[in-house]
């Protein structure tokens, strides 16, 4: 590409420009056909209870992880706020881990008996892999905007008018569909843009491989609901 057209796109915001480019595999994640099902209300129990199930095991895993960005945002020296954003981001993690725990007792899920399927394990590996202090902080904070955002887009996409949620998913949706959290995706993103306005060019192919790696992830979770129908 030319460097002008490069520079312009920086402008954009790199994140913005990716979506863009791979609109397909993220409409993949953010309309995948369980939350198609969730939004027009032809979702069974036994899915949406595996998706329940399964993503208390990954929130877990979810938060050393956010705490291992945290630690790399403290060690980035122009970090101008980044640390409360991503704190913020963990202290509700509190609060989650006990909806998903009452959510639970609500479908008659024991989540001690919960065992991870394959896709989870995956996905938590590759978290883990970003915890290593060798994972750059620019790849790592593209990953969790991403992580976020398919969460948000997607259960947005189930509280928008027209929808026809079961009221008993209702909360769920708005967990992650509401604006507070929205508003949160967008801090994350300007944080991401503002790294990888400065990140080298491996850099920046590293974090555009990983936002793939994160979308094909969050397809290959919800497809495990799959096997309940
Ligand atoms: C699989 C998955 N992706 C994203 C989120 C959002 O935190 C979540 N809870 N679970």
């Amino acid at each position: 590409m030319e460097e002008k057209a490069k520079a312009e796109q920086k402008k954009i915001g790199m994140t913005e420009t990716w979506l863009k480019k791979h609109r397909l595999l993220y409409n993949g994640a953010t309309r995948h056909p369980l939350i198609i099902s969730i939004r027009d209300g032809t979702i069974n129990t036994a899915s949406f209870k595996t998706w329940l199930a399964q993503d208390y095991l990954f929130v877990r895993a979810f938060v050393p992880f956010v705490a291992s960005v945290l630690i790399k945002a403290w060690k980035e020296s122009d970090c101008s706020g980044d640390m409360e954003v991503i704190l913020g981001g963990m202290a509700s993690l509190e609060d989650e881990i006990s909806w998903f725990k009452t959510e639970a007792n609500k479908w008659g899920i024991s989540l001690s008996d919960v065992v991870p399927q394959q896709a989870n394990k995956n996905y938590c590996g590759l978290l883990e892999s970003l915890m290593s202090p060798d994972a750059e902080y620019t790849v790592a904070i593209t990953a969790f905007w991403a992580i976020e955002t398919v969460y948000q887009e997607s259960f947005a996409h189930c509280i928008e008018e027209g929808s026809k949620t079961p009221p008993e998913l209702k909360e769920t949706c708005v967990r992650w569909g509401n604006e507070a959290f929205g508003k949160y995706c967008q801090s994350l993103q300007n944080i991401a843009n503002r790294c990888l306005q400065k990140a080298s060019d491996e850099e920046l192919k590293k974090a555009e491989v990983m936002l793939l790696s994160v979308l094909e992830h969050e397809v290959e979770f919800w497809n495990m609901s799959r096997g309940n129908v």
